[in-house]
């Protein structure tokens, strides 16, 4: 599995404000779009193009269109979805699937509660979009999921994750083609498995009431 940690001060600095437990909603929602858009960056550089013919108005050249099967999205939801819009900016023609899938609080596993996927992921670069890998549980079973379908590689964007969790997800995922793009790799998880220092809980700072 690859593991790449953003090292960029504006990362850095937009975390930092993501984290202060004053930040309002709004301003949550705006600073998780701008970062995933940076860390895109990074989790798109191995998508797959095909060479193309173009004309300038000054000659005839080749380009590069991204390759069919399209790359294929899939924001975890609820928290994920907020990363959607900043991924589907820089890829507009990814196709997207969504699975809900939510933690039980006590026993801190996964429960899958809705997926509109397609049902044959063959060949397709499949992007997991989800801000918080904490105990590992929910991305291990989301990468699953879509290897399950027959994706070919899966890379998944996080904006922040546990050391725990990632060896977790490590362990699980074996030798299959997996890549994790992190905005930031926090201390630990605490004892009720929320990631320290972290920005407490993604999905209710997204979508809870504006302060
Ligand atoms: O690594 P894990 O220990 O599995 O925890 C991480 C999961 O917890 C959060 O979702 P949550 O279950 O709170 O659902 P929500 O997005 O609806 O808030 C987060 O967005 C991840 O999906
Ligand atoms: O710190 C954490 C852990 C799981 N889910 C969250 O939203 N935050
Ligand atoms: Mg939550």
């Amino acid at each position: 599995m690859r593991v790449h940690v953003a090292d960029h001060p504006l990362i850095t600095h937009k975390l930092s404000v993501l984290r202060d437990r004053t930040t309002p909603s709004p301003t949550f929602r705006a600073l998780t779009e701008e970062l995933v858009t940076l860390l895109a960056y990074e989790a798109t550089r191995g998508v797959r193009v095909t060479a193309t013919p173009i004309d300038t108005p000054v000659a005839h050249t080749m380009g590069v269109a991204i390759a069919k099967p399209r790359p294929l999205v899939v924001p975890i939801l609820r928290a994920g979805l907020g990363m959607l819009e900043g991924m589907v900016k820089l890829v507009p023609t990814a196709e997207v699937g969504f699975l809900g899938m939510a933690r039980n609080e006590e026993t801190l596993e996964p429960q899958t509660y809705a997926e509109r996927l397609p049902d044959d992921l063959s060949g397709r670069q499949c992007f997991v979009l989800d801000p918080m890998l904490a105990t590992g549980g929910t991305l291990a079973a989301a990468i699953d999921f879509l290897f399950a379908r027959g994706a070919e590689e899966v890379t998944c964007v996080c904006i922040l994750g546990a050391p725990e969790g990632l060896a977790m997800v490590e362990q699980a995922v074996g030798d299959r083609n997996v890549s994790i793009v992190l905005g930031a790799l926090d201390e630990k998880l605490d004892e009720n498995g929320y990631i320290v220092p972290g920005l407490g809980d993604a999905g209710d700072r997204l979508y809870g009431l504006a302060e």
